[in-house]
């Protein structure tokens, strides 16, 4: 039954005992991994026994079978007695393959299960508090292949390290204790010849390594080209381009075929040849023991004892050189997710202020800006102020900082200079989860998921009532789509919303502010055209929302804004202009000349 227990030492939650560890055992990637392990030690342990009397016929059975024939060829009285003795030992031992796997599988995966549930809680939790800066600069794909690709990894690293060394050490432990008390050349001819044995062996596997990875690369690069294929497929249809891509894909599935062929080649020559070497070795312990047997220095059956052996402990030494790609894969993921969960570069709230209450007054007092992998400042000396519900549009050309201005009002970014305030707080004194609790952000691009109209409108907020959601829909501008659906409010979206128009999902992104009932909104206008339909239904939603409410908007087309409360024209980190649509105009400044172009 599968039941786990998923809390780290010390009462500490699994997550922060990880990352705690990481922290501890710092560039040493086999003492934290040890450390992810704590309080399951006794798991793995119970795993080994188990996995030593599950595989015990197999050195067991050696000694029998020798038994047998020196019985046999000696003739012993009893021999009929202890062959029926060792064949019920044998069959006991066998019966108890089945329970014993079952417990060895049990608790190497309890305690491998813990470690790799733990290690993507840990990632998750922190992805979580890393600083949007962060996430900016960072590849998604990268992060995902954290979570799941060297997580895996570290859980084979895990097997590899506490059993299958384990377990190979306990063989060839046992069959050399055998050999050493029976005799003592044998056990000096094992030593001689077997690291030859592996070592040839295992030369042999690592030019079939060679080939492999060819191989994989090749079938990484099509697999990647087959994803980008399939997204660009409706560039190569609109533009009539279909043949030239299979022509293209065609080369590259022929470039994994002919590197397949040699690998197949390759693997059956290497196979062939590594085996016949193997076999060879296995002539000469036989040749070997044989030579002993007739000068009597060796029993008749213990021929096939030593040859059992000695193919045992060639097996097991070139597994464990062959452990050592996957030891060295294991090692590099456990420092792949620290690099995540030692990342210093997360939002600090504790111990600062909470705000029970926002009232939505904010005032930038020559705030200055830079990205730290920029050598210039993006904000230089902004002064600005916004009164409790106001709307303010900040418009200026691409580039200026509009959108770093609303960074910062959301608190993705701190001001590198100057004072930006709440209601008269400094931002870097708030705890930003408390002042978030009533702000809203209506993004560029609607961020939808997979799930209902539902699930989507009411993200992140509990008992939301029929009534309360009825009314932001209509407020939204929803209502008459939400109406025309077979399920209504519970459709489905489909991945990022991929059913709906781009209308549609900007309007549900407002409904989804809306619901929040937020104190201030975060508003940045969607730049694609809009038919004039789509665009008065949006404008009607766009109002309800921000009714009220201090609205921060960035506008691209001009004539959206004219019922803003103010008007703040930005250029290179600056307010350059400051007033209501028509000041603005009778200025006939940058804005009037922004407003010419573009009628
Ligand atoms: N993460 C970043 N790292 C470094 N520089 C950045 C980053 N984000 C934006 N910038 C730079 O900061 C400047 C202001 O960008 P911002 O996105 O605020 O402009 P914007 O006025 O919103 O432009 P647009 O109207 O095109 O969206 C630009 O020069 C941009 O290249």
């Amino acid at each position: 039954m599968f039941k786990i227990n998923m809390k780290g030492p010390r009462g500490k939650s699994v997550e922060d005992w990880f990352i705690e560890c990481y922290k501890k055992n710092e560039g040493h990637p086999m003492k934290i991994l040890l450390g992810l392990y704590r309080g399951n030690y006794n798991k793995f342990f119970l795993a080994v026994v188990f996995f030593f009397i599950k595989h015990s016929p197999v050195w067991v059975l050696p000694i029998i079978t020798a038994n047998i024939i020196n019985e046999v060829t000696v003739g012993d009285a009893n021999c009929w007695r202890n062959m029926i003795i060792y064949g019920i030992i044998m069959i006991v031992l066998i019966a108890l393959n089945i329970p014993m796997n079952y417990g060895y599988t049990r608790y190497k995966s309890l305690a491998t299960r813990y470690c790799e549930t733990g290690l993507r809680k840990a990632l998750v939790q922190k992805l979580q508090q890393l600083s949007i800066a962060y996430h900016t600069e960072t590849q998604s794909g990268r992060l995902q292949s954290k979570i799941m690709r060297d997580v895996e990894a570290v859980e084979t690293l895990s097997t590899q390290m506490f059993l299958s060394i384990l377990n190979i050490a306990l063989n060839i432990g046992i069959a050399l204790a055998v050999t050493i008390s029976k005799s003592m050349v044998v056990f000096i001819f094992f030593l001689l010849t077997t690291p030859i044995a592996a070592l040839t062996m295992v030369s042999f596997r690592n030019v079939m390594k060679k080939r492999n990875t060819e191989f994989r690369k090749e079938m990484e690069e099509t697999s990647a080209r087959v994803m980008e294929m399939v997204e660009l497929i409706p560039v190569t249809r609109a533009h009539a381009l279909e043949e030239e891509e299979v022509n293209k894909m065609s080369g590259q599935l022929l470039a994994v075929a002919e590197k397949g062929y040699r690998l197949d080649v390759i693997q059956s020559l290497f196979g062939s040849v590594g085996w016949a070497i193997f076999q060879v070795f296995q002539i000469i312990c036989l040749i070997f023991t044989g030579w002993l047997a007739l000068g009597h220095k060796i029993q008749v059956g213990d021929i096939t004892l030593y040859q059992s052996y000695f193919t045992t402990i060639v097996n097991q030494v070139s597994s464990l050189m062959a452990l050592i790609p996957t030891i060295a894969k294991g090692v590099e993921s456990v420092n792949s997710i620290g690099e995540v969960l030692l990342a210093d570069d997360v939002e600090r709230n504790e111990g600062k202020k909470e705000l029970e209450k926002v009232e939505g007054a904010f005032e930038f007092r020559d705030v200055h800006f830079r990205y730290h992998n920029s050598g210039h400042d993006v904000l230089n000396g902004l002064n600005l102020k916004v009164n409790k519900g106001e709307t303010i549009a900040l418009v200026g050309e691409s580039g200026a900082g509009k959108s770093t201005i609303l960074n910062l009002v959301i608190g993705f970014n701190m001001p590198t200079g100057g004072l930006l305030t709440i209601d008269g707080e400094d931002i870097t004194q708030i705890d930003l989860r408390s002042y978030r609790k009533h702000l809203a952000v209506v993004p560029q691009t609607s961020i939808l998921f997979s799930g209902s109209i539902r699930d989507n409108i009411t993200y992140g907020q509990e008992n939301v009532s029929d009534e309360m959601l009825r009314q932001v829909i209509e407020a939204a501008n929803l209502a008459e789509l939400v109406d025309s659906l077979p399920d209504g409010v519970d459709t489905a979206v489909g991945e990022h919303g991929g059913t709906l128009s781009g209308g549609q999902r900007q309007r549900i992104s407002i409904a989804r502010a809306l619901i929040r009932n937020p104190q201030v909104i975060v508003l940045d206008e969607a730049t694609s055209a809009l038919d004039s339909i789509s665009e008065k239904l949006i404008q009607e939603a766009i109002s309800n929302l921000t009714r009220e409410r201090t609205t921060f908007i960035v506008a691209h087309r001009l004539s959206t804004i004219r019922d803003a409360d103010k008007i703040a024209v930005i250029a290179d980190g600056r307010c350059v202009e400051y007033g209501t649509f028509d000041e603005l105009m009778a200025l006939k400044g940058e804005f009037y000349k922004m407003k010419m172009i573009q009628s």
